[in-house]
């Protein structure tokens, strides 16, 4: 579902703040593939993210999603294949608008030619129902304003809208990192829900070691612009942070950056 080949990029090249952010970076992923990105900051994970949606371009090598070579497509041309949901509560929805506004501009993608008139109470009902998921009871407030929202309500929406379309690939941008523990705990039970029910193949970066042994079903590490570690499913079920602290400093003869965030 998503090939990641030789991956090549370079910021500033040619002066003095050159910065390899990724290199010859390769990931395939299979449909319904979950994994979990893990790595120090200034690793690469978010420029992979970025080269995924379309938002960067890669200097070298390319990007296949669905079979589809999509190194060359703009960010826009790209995002029906892609829903993406940021750290920034805030970045995914409009709030002067209602969540089922929302709901209606992210379920209209995608479907432009099969929207037909006349279907409005039924759509509603779709919307309520989704919502039910999110175990919040925004299905009775269907007409509140989304920048009334919290941040945990605004963020659990984002990710409800960022899969609406059935989306190949889900991208998680720390999406549960601007979260207090719980609204993060409560986020991070609706991301498995969501990605169960539609088995999406979803890439998820977090500084969560816990969660991102949590979740999905493979982990990767990141480091220097590379993935120094690829841990399978049946490894990843009986992986611990302890053992993957021991994996890094196998892997770089050096201990892992002591980041309070990458060991909450
Ligand atoms: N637009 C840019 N211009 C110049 N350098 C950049 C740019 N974007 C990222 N970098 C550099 O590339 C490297 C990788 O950055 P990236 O944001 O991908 O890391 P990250 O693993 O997501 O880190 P963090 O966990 O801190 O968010 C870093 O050294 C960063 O400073």
């Amino acid at each position: 579902m998503l090939k990641i080949d030789q991956i090549w990029k370079v910021f500033n090249e040619g002066t003095p703040d050159e910065k390899v952010a990724l290199d010859h970076i390769d990931l395939h992923l299979q449909a319904g593939d979950f994994v979990t990105v893990i790595g120090s900051n200034g690793a690469g994970k978010s420029t992979m993210l970025n080269m995924i949606s379309g938002a960067l371009t890669p200097d070298a090598g390319d990007i296949y999603i669905a079979g589809n070579n999509v190194t060359k497509l703009k960010e826009h041309e790209r995002a029906q294949y892609i829903g993406r949901v940021f750290q920034d509560p805030m970045a995914g929805t409009a709030p002067s608008m209602t969540i089922e506004e929302n709901l209606a501009i992210a379920y209209s993608r995608n479907r432009r030619r099969r929207l037909r008139l006349g279907v409005t109470k039924e759509r509603r009902e779709y919307f309520k129902t989704s919502l039910e998921t999110l175990g919040l009871h925004l299905e009775n407030r269907m007409n509140t304003l989304v920048g009334m929202l919290s941040g945990g309500e605004r963020q659990a929406l984002s990710l409800l809208m960022a899969t609406f379309t059935n989306p190949n690939i889900l991208l998680l941008d720390e999406h549960t990192a601007a979260l207090d523990p719980s609204r993060a705990a409560s986020i991070t039970d609706i991301t498995k829900t969501l990605v169960e029910k539609d088995q999406l193949t979803t890439v998820m970066v977090t500084h969560n070691m816990q969660q991102a042994l949590d979740l999905g079903n493979r982990l990767i590490m990141m480091d220097k612009g590379q993935i120094i570690l690829e841990v399978g499913e049946e490894e990843k079920k009986t992986l611990t942070i302890p053992k993957l602290m021991e994996q890094f400093q196998k892997i770089r003869g050096e201990q892992l950056v002591n980041d309070a965030a990458l060991l909450s």
